[in-house]
C-alpha cells in the first residue's frame, strides 16, 4: 500500500489445528478492528461509464478496483451504462432492499443521476436514506471521491467503499421552470460554469482544460450580469470559520430502520416555493450586474486539484457560496486562481464567502451557462434550497470531507 495505491496481498502461516479456534478468534479481532463501524461485505450495485473521462472507467474498475472489492468480500452486481440517463433509470427501478449502495465508476455525472433516480421513486426519502451512493472516480471531475475518500486514486477509492461508512449528505432542490432536480456537488454560473462546458473541444486535455479555458477567459469577457437573491445563514469569514469548527467533528446522527421506514413518500416539500413564485422578504439582494463567478458548493473540493470550498460540511443543511466581481483586475484573478489548490482562496478579500440555505439566480442575458454539478442546464432562472441530509454516501470519516478546513481551523 502507497499513498496513492493500494493492491490485494495474501499472506499464509501453516498452523495445527488445535490452534485453529485461536486463530479464528485473532482472524475475527482483526476485522473488528478493521471495520469499526462499518458494514463489512456490503452489497453493491456497481454502474460503470464506458465514456467517462477518457474512457478508461471499465479498465479502472477490473485492474484496480474489483480485486479489492472482491478480496473484501462485497457481494457485486455490475452494470455497464449504454446511454445518458441510464444511471437514473437504473437507480429509480432499484430494489432498495437489495444493495447498501450503489458505486459509480465514473465522473460526477453518474453520481448525479443515481441521487435523480433515486428521487423519482415514489419512496423517495427512504430509498436516499437506506442506499449510500459511492464512486470509483474514472471520469475527469471527479469532486466526489476526492471528497469522500482524500484521493483521485481507483483503489484507495475501492479500500475506502469496503471500509466505507454511512454518511448523510445534504442534498439541494433545483427548480427551474416546472421542472425540479437534485444537486449534491455544485451549482455554477459566470466563469467556472463556462471553464465547465465551454470546454469540450478541447477534452483532450484532461483536467488541464479547466485552467486552460479559464485563462482564455479571462483575456475576453469576464462579466455574466444576473439578478442574485440569497438566503443566507453564516454571512461573514469568521463567522463561516467558528461555524465550520464547532460543527465539522460532530458525528452526524444517521435515522434507524423504523425511521427510515416511517418517512413521508415523495422528496421534502420546498419551504421557499419554486422559482415561478415570490422572492421571500428576507432573501438579501446581491449586487450582480458585473457577477464573475457565482459558484455554491455542497463539497469541498471541486476536482482533484481545487478545494474551493474549504468550510463546506457534509450535513450542515447549508451550501457554501462564492461570489467574485468580474471587474477586478485580472492579476487579481489569476493570484485566485492558484490559491484554489489548498483552499487559501478563502481569505482573498475579493472572494465572498456565505453559507446560504436557499438563493435564486436569475441571468439576464439570453444565452450563456449554467451547470449543476457539471451538467449543462437550461440557461435560465434557478432557485436552489438545502435539504439537511437528505442523501447518503459511503465515506472515510463518516462525518467530514477529507479536506483541509479553511485556513486558520486546523487542529
Ligand atoms: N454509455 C454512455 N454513453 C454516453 N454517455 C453516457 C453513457 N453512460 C453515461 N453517460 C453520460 O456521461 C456523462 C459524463 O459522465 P461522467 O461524470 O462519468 O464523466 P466525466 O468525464 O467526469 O464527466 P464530464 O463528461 O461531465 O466531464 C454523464 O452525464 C452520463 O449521463
Amino acid at each position: 500500500m502507497s499513498k496513492s495505491h493500494v493492491t490485494v496481498g495474501y499472506i499464509h502461516y501453516p498452523i495445527d489445528l488445535e490452534q485453529k479456534s485461536k486463530a479464528d478468534t485473532w482472524a475475527e479481532k482483526l476485522l473488528q478492528l478493521s471495520y469499526g463501524e462499518a458494514k463489512p461485505k456490503k452489497k453493491l450495485k456497481v454502474l460503470i461509464n464506458p465514456f467517462g473521462g477518457k474512457g478508461m472507467a471499465p479498465t479502472y474498475y477490473s485492474r484496480y478496483a474489483e480485486p479489492i472489492l472482491a478480496a473484501a468480500g462485497c457481494d457485486l452486481d455490475v452494470q455497464t451504462t449504454t446511454h445518458r440517463g441510464h444511471a437514473t433509470d437504473i437507480a429509480e427501478k432499484l430494489d432498495i432492499n437489495a444493495y447498501d449502495a450503489v458505486v459509480a465508476c465514473s465522473g460526477d455525472g453518474l453520481p448525479y443521476e443515481i441521487f435523480n433516480g433515486l428521487a423519482k421513486k415514489p419512496n423517495a426519502r427512504e430509498a436516499l436514506a437506506k442506499v449510500a451512493v459511492g464512486m470509483i472516480p474514472s471520469g475527469s471531475g471527479n469532486g466526489m471521491a476526492m471528497n469522500l475518500y482524500g484521493s483521485p486514486s481507483v483503489s484507495l477509492a475501492a479500500l475506502a467503499i469496503v471500509k466505507g461508512k454511512r454518511m448523510p449528505l445534504d442534498l439541494a432542490s433545483i427548480t427551474q421552470g416546472d421542472t425540479r432536480t437534485l444537486s449534491f456537488l455544485s451549482q455554477s454560473f459566470g466563469i467556472v460554469a463556462e471553464c465547465d462546458l465551454g470546454t469540450d473541444n478541447i477534452r483532450w486535455m484532461g483536467p488541464h482544460r479547466f485552467t486552460y479555458g479559464f485563462l482564455v477567459r479571462l483575456m475576453g469577457k469576464t462579466v455574466w450580469p444576473c439578478d442574485v437573491a440569497v438566503k443566507v445563514e453564516v454571512g461573514d469569514k469568521q463567522a463561516i470559520k467558528d461555524h465550520y469548527r464547532a460543527e465539522v467533528h460532530k458525528e452526524p446522527r444517521l435515522l434507524t430502520d423504523t425511521e427510515v421506514e416511517e418517512l413521508p413518500e415523495g422528496l421534502p416539500p420546498l419551504r421557499y416555493g419554486t422559482v415561478n413564485d415570490e422572492i421571500p422578504d428576507d432573501w438579501e439582494r446581491l449586487p450582480g450586474e458585473t457577477m464573475g463567478n457565482f459558484y455554491a458548493g455542497n463539497m469541498a473540493w471541486m476536482s482533484s486539484d481545487a478545494n474551493f470550498f474549504p468550510a463546506a460540511l457534509p450535513n450542515d443543511g447549508l451550501l457554501d457560496l462564492v461570489t467574485i466581481d468580474g471587474t477586478i483586475p485580472r492579476l487579481k484573478s489569476l493570484s485566485m486562481l492558484l490559491a484554489v489548490e489548498d483552499g487559501s482562496i478563502f481569505d482573498i478579500p475579493e472572494a465572498h464567502f456565505r453559507k446560504v440555505s436557499a438563493y435564486r439566480l436569475v441571468p439576464k442575458q439570453t444565452e450563456g451557462y449554467i451547470s449543476i454539478d457539471g451538467e449543462r442546464v437550461p440557461f435560465a432562472p434557478i432557485q436552489v434550497e438545502v435539504h439537511k441530509g437528505l442523501g447518503t454516501v459511503l465515506s472515510v470519516s463518516g462525518k467530514a470531507y477529507e479536506a483541509k478546513g479553511p485556513p486558520g481551523t486546523q487542529t
